[in-house]
């Protein structure tokens, strides 16, 4: 597992400054819109193309499903974007930028790397939070994730963004991007006596803020609410910044899936720091049913205290 751990922290790194330099001198033409209308910029084709290079190299037979594939880029209207991610990587020719990307296009199966090149997109449009997400799935089962948090300050160093990694069964780990020593990390140790510390997206589209204010009225003065873009939020909670994580279905949208690439990496990192990851009816997050997670409706994430209070008190009819 330490070669795999090798070559997707390098991945991610090397994804990671690509990103730093894109969003330095984002402007509105640097993104397209997808069919179904979320936004996707240069530094998320740059980073897929990164990432998916390195992984092939070094594990040609695995295969890789990423969130985004070249379709759109082949076509003349997006040319100038297509342009611009070639300033981001000079040596690689078009085609080698579009058919790394395109390598993300791998299916499912007994061992599979999912990648999310910048989740939370709408916050790195905002020059605010996003993270890089891969992991590693065995029957199934994330076995290794790592989350590269370019905005998330390292050890409240401003200047130094985040890494975290876990192995199955090994711990979770921080250190700063661009490198230094990896410490392992550990959940908080809250109850439901304490404060409780509310992660919850910045996109009010993304969850269901209202159900999630309810239940955080239960708390009374103790529930702070705290947002994030992204699977930073996954790292934070990690780390012991926050307490809770909730993903309650949006009215709007009840039949939403949430996808795989949204949670491998993250929901590996908060088990292995101690914390405890379901859906909101208390059931373990199912990998094996393709790109989204069909056997699961929302998600609750907490630091394992707080986890059967918060699921009850979402289930009492
Ligand atoms: N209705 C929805 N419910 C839950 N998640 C959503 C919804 N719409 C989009 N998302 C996903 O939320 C993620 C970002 O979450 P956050 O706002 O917490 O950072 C994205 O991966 C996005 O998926 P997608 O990239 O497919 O649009
Ligand atoms: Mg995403």
């Amino acid at each position: 597992m330490k070669t795999y751990l090798t070559i997707a922290l390098q991945a991610v790194e090397q994804a990671a400054k690509i990103c730093q330099q894109v969003q330095a001198q984002l402007v509105e033409e640097d993104s397209l819109t997808k069919k179904d209308r979320s936004p996707v910029t240069v530094a998320d084709f740059a980073s897929q193309a990164i990432i998916c290079k390195r992984l092939k190299e070094a594990f040609p037979e695995i295969d890789i499903v990423g969130e985004e594939d070249a379709q759109s880029l082949r076509q003349d209207e997006n040319r100038e974007v297509l342009n611009k991610i070639g300033q981001f990587l000079p040596d690689w020719s078009v085609d080698q930028i579009l058919d790394s990307i395109d390598l993300g296009n791998g299916e499912p199966g007994a061992l599979f790397w999912t990648l999310d090149p910048i989740d939370g997109t709408k916050g790195f449009l905002r020059k605010d939070q996003y993270a890089i997400a891969l992991a590693l799935l065995k029957d199934g089962q994330p076995v290794l994730g790592v989350l590269g948090c370019p905005n998330l300050p390292f050890n409240g160093q401003a200047d130094r963004g985040t890494l975290m990694y876990a192995i199955k069964g090994e711990g979770a780990f921080t250190l700063p991007l661009g490198g230094g020593e990896a410490k392992q990390v550990h959940v908080s140790d809250n109850d439901p006596e304490d404060v409780v510390r509310f992660l919850e997206s910045v996109e009010a589209g993304h969850a269901n803020h209202s159900l999630q204010g309810r239940l955080m009225a239960h708390f009374g003065d103790r529930a702070k609410a705290v947002r994030f873009d992204s699977q930073v939020k996954y790292a934070v909670l990690a780390r012991a910044d926050a307490d809770v994580y909730l993903r309650l279905p949006n009215s709007e949208k009840p039949d939403y899936r949430e996808k795989i690439w949204d949670h491998a990496a993250g929901a590996l990192i908060v088990q292995e720091a101690g914390g405890t990851v379901t859906d909101m009816f208390g059931k373990p997050l199912e990998f094996n049913h393709g790109k989204k997670l069909m056997a699961n409706r929302g998600l609750v994430v907490t630091n394992g205290k707080l986890h059967q209070k918060i699921i009850e008190l979402l289930n009492r009819g």
